[in-house]
């Protein structure tokens, strides 16, 4: 059977539109997904000159990413000097929305309204008004929606999963999760998106998102989580950066309700322990996972000691591999939206739109408990 094509539209031409359209060219066979190809037919940028250079740069892709420029994936793509044509291109089945955190609820309203699905990158919106709003306009027009949380979607993920859920190392008892990096903040101009309060600058809304997902993949799924009920936040503490006012550094406690607490952090003044961006503690080990946190590929279980009272179970330290398919990982989840799109799907099970409205609750919560200059800043919901 030949392979299901969807034509992706895409909205800005910055670093992560760069290394998603990258990813797209990627032959899906080396993932073993044959059911799908990706065709890259639009691509929109406040500058017609970025479109086309933009454009230019993945014909000239080389490597694994030179397999979709021989085999079509760009070809007859339209490079537009603004976002609107992209919504409106009839040629375009998805837009792909890589612009800063302010803009994803607008750019995803004008795709949907234009009748168009969407994929979003993290954070889904700038705060749950904004989220709850789109979700309920993608419902209304019978579309599909989902942020673009690669990290789910990455083999490593539903390993990790699977151990937790077996019970295999007892019980479990909390998680730590941490996506830091020195981002060299005094280095930066102040208008640069990470520092610039006006865009949602700061740790929190751009590195917040993975240890989030790291604590909803363990402790929201836990089968001991029945209802799927949303986590406490029991604390949070936010380290204000004095030039521009964003959060250098962001800390939550949270807690699953008889499940577990996960402490989780995001830095942009140092990196986390690379060996253990993420902890999950159980009763007779932990497993440890290799940074970094949002594309990791290796994870230990590390045994917590030969005490004869356990179950024995897990007796020696054990590391298992899950080697990413070539390109950066990004398009499992492209493939993930392809075969949603394909059965008529208007959300994934893998990343349902009711969790990225309860990320958005918490950080909402968050940004709101701390003190930096994005503390009162609002959406554009309604707007
Ligand atoms: N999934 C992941 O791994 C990652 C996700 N992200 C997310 O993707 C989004 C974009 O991040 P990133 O690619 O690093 O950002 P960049 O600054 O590299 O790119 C953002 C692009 O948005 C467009 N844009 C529109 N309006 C503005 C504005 N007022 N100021 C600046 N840019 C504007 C520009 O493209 P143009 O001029 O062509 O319109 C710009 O190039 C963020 O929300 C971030 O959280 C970021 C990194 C990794
Ligand atoms: O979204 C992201 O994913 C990867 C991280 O390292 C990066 O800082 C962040 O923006």
């Amino acid at each position: 059977m030949s392979p299901f094509t969807l034509r992706w539209g895409i909205i800005s031409t910055g670093n992560i539109a760069n290394t998603f359209c990258k990813d797209l060219l990627v032959d899906p066979s080396t993932r073993k997904a044959d059911d799908v190809f990706h065709k890259i037919t639009a691509i929109g940028s406040r500058s017609v000159n970025s479109a086309q250079s933009f454009l230019n740069n993945l014909n000239s892709s080389q490597d694994h990413f030179r397999w979709g420029v021989s085999n079509g994936a760009l070809d007859g793509c339209s490079a537009y000097g603004n976002y609107d044509q992209v919504y409106n291109d009839p040629n375009v089945d998805v837009v792909y929305i890589a612009a800063p955190h302010t803009l994803h609820h607008k750019n995803c309203k004008d795709a949907l309204k234009a009748g168009k699905n969407v994929l979003c990158e993290k954070p889904f919106t700038l705060d749950a008004e904004e989220a709850e709003e789109l979700i309920g306009l993608a419902r209304e027009k019978g579309l599909f929606m989902m942020e673009a949380v690669w990290t789910r979607f990455q083999p490593i993920t539903y390993a990790i999963q699977e151990i937790i859920a077996s019970g295999r190392l007892g019980k479990l008892k909390r998680i730590t999760a941490d996506n830091s990096l020195d981002f060299k903040l005094d280095d930066r101009v102040e208008s640069h998106r990470m520092l610039d309060p006006a865009l949602g600058g700061g740790a929190l809304l751009d590195l917040g998102p993975y240890p989030l997902v790291w604590a909803l993949l363990i402790l929201h799924h836990h089968p001991n989580n029945v209802d799927r009920s949303s986590p406490k936040i029991l604390n949070s503490y936010q380290t204000i950066y004095g030039r521009t006012g964003v959060d250098s550094a962001s800390r939550m406690l949270l807690e699953w309700d008889g499940v577990g607490q996960a402490d989780l952090r995001c830095d942009l003044t140092c990196h986390g322990y690379m060996d253990g961006v993420v902890i999950v503690t159980c009763e007779e080990g932990d497993l440890v996972v290799v940074a970094p946190p949002s594309k990791p590929q290796t994870f230990h279980i590390i045994p917590h000691g030969p005490d004869p009272s356990r179950q024995g179970k897990v007796i020696e330290k054990e590391t298992h591999h899950y080697p990413l398919s070539p390109g950066h990982g990004m398009a499992y989840e492209a493939d993930e939206v392809a075969r949603c799109i394909q059965a008529n799907k208007k959300e994934s099970d893998r990343m349902p739109l009711e969790e990225s409205l309860m990320v958005m609750r918490i950080l909402d919560e968050v940004r709101r408990n701390g003190g930096t200059k994005t503390k009162d800043l609002r959406g554009t919901a309604g707007q």
